[in-house]
């Protein structure tokens, strides 16, 4: 038997190991660092438990590609546990083959290309509803924030295709829907002491995280009893709709189908769509136009590239990418610097396996730093400057291994088309329709970068500006 040669890795404190060198908000950021003495692939200690860090496109390669059987599943937490029903979702649950026959069902009814595609007119109503409220803004000379307003958007989006009901701020979801979705995010990346430690789960009654948890996971609940049951009446009132939960309400009652489904894979998956639908689209919108605003001569020219290349006065509806080069590499650019989801989605080995000479054992916790690797010098000029120039003719692209904002794999992000359609259609309308400017008073070394806690990454301060209506002079 061969000693076990595990990666190696900052020495620990007795019984926590690394547990609080660092914070759930910059982790990224921290990891990023320690791979300067430790290289691109290191262990961390938490309470007893090892998790193993990835920063190389050659190493995201072997655990993605090469090795992706290995490294196909989730760890469990008490946050991500609870808020997935116990792991009957799709983004968090274990490899199994119930996750294989969902995510399919998930694909082919919702987001495969010809879906996204079919989706196209709900996409342009709800950019329109965005445009409008901005100029309304800009009229009225108020500040825009565009954090709220493009995850009004993109929420509105998700749950229009999802379960066929809008999101308005007024409604029954509206008011807490911001709110509730930062606390999940934070739920699925806070420190559960239950997670380590024998009887920790008393530590976390006492510091309130329990409460906090069950509280969250109330409000969600709710949320999703009532758009199931709005289905459940609908079935019965024979309505035309059919929608996803649609499908899978009809599939808990399919026998051809090889797992008996309960309302609580339902609420699961929506949970899923809930958060990954709107979440991503928000981030990647909002860090793309922070970048901008921080950096005017790109801003200048992507906006000049759209008021070209658009003949009319109006919203843009439908976007031809292949006369935007530009424009599709700022959107590069954006989500190499700032993947939605910096750190993916954590993995788990399914078995012992070998990576770069280094043993990993089973059901060790696996974490690709996606940001750190689009920021690697190996491949990246000037890694940390916006430059969407570096695209221009580069065969670089989102589903490489140099940048790997979807992840990549059997658990590999399945609505890439989906969500890029959404950050598309409201970045080009945003751009197009007007130009933006600082509130008095700042400047564009004012506009922080800092991040709130969570998977997925949104900027700590809402990002706040001036619109000027753009007038378009006619061609
Ligand atoms: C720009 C938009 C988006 C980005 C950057 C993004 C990014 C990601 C990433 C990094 C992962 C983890 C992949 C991995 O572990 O290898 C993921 C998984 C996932 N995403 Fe997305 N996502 C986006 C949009 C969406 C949307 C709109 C939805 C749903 C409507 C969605 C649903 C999911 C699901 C269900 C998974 C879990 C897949 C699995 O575990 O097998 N995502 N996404």
């Amino acid at each position: 038997n061969q000693a076990l040669r595990p990666p190696p890795g900052p020495r620990g404190l007795p019984l926590i190991g690394n547990m609080f060198q660092f914070k759930p908000s910059n982790s990224h950021i921290y990891f990023s660092n320690l791979g300067k003495t430790y290289g691109s692939i290191f262990t961390l200690g938490l309470m007893g438990k090892s998790m193993v860090v990835i920063q190389s496109a050659e190493l995201a390669k072997e655990v993605l590609q090469k090795q992706d059987e290995n490294f196909c599943s989730r760890p469990q937490t008490a946050g991500r546990k609870k808020l997935s029903y116990n792991g009957l979702d799709i983004a968090l649950s274990p490899y199994s083959e119930y996750l294989k026959e969902i995510k399919k069902v998930l694909v082919v009814n919702l987001l495969s290309s010809k879906n996204v595609d079919s989706f196209a007119p709900i996409r342009q109503e709800e950019v329109s509803r965005l445009i409008q409220k901005v100029s309304s803004l800009s009229f009225a000379s108020k500040t825009v924030n565009l954090s709220q307003l493009v995850l009004n958007y993109a929420a509105s989006n998700a749950s229009r295709i999802t379960f066929g009901k809008r999101y308005d701020d007024e409604d029954v979801f509206g008011s807490r829907y911001w709110s509730l979705l930062h606390e999940a995010e934070y739920m699925f990346t806070t420190f559960f002491f239950s997670d380590y430690i024998y009887l920790g789960g008393w530590i976390d009654k006492l510091t309130g995280q329990y409460s906090r948890l069950e509280k969250t996971f109330k409000d969600l609940d709710a949320i999703y009893d009532k758009i199931i049951d709005d289905h459940l009446h609908a079935i019965k009132l024979k309505s035309e709709q059919h929608d996803i939960v649609d499908v899978l309400l009809r599939l808990m009652n399919d026998t051809s189908f090889p797992f008996k489904l309960t309302i609580h894979h339902i609420k699961a998956i929506l949970m899923n769509l809930f958060s990954g639908g709107a979440n991503t689209t928000t981030a990647g919108v909002i860090w793309t136009l922070t970048e901008l605003m921080k950096n005017p001569i790109p801003m200048k020219k992507v906006q000049e590239e759209l008021r070209k290349a658009v003949l009319n006065t109006g919203c843009i509806t439908k976007l031809d990418l292949s006369k935007l080069e530009y424009f599709k590499a700022v959107i590069k650019e954006s989500l190499r610097l700032h993947p939605p989801a910096p750190l993916l989605i954590p993995r788990e080995t399914t078995r012992k396996t070998n990576i770069n000479g280094y043993d990993i054992l089973p059901k060790t916790i696996v974490v690709l730093n996606g940001w750190a690797i689009g920021r690697d010098p190996k491949y990246w000029m000037d890694p940390d400057i916006f430059m969407p120039e570096r695209f221009l003719g580069s065969s670089m692209d989102l589903m490489g291994m140099t940048m790997i904002p979807f992840g990549g794999g059997r658990r590999m992000c399945p609505a890439s088309a989906f969500g890029l359609a959404n950050l598309e259609l409201a970045l080009a309308n945003l751009l197009f329709s007007f130009d933006w400017e600082l509130p008095a008073g700042l400047n564009k070394d004012d506009i922080d970068t800092n991040v709130l806690p969570g998977l997925v990454t949104h900027k700590e301060k809402e990002l706040c500006l001036i619109a000027k209506k753009f007038e378009f002079a006619g061609k």
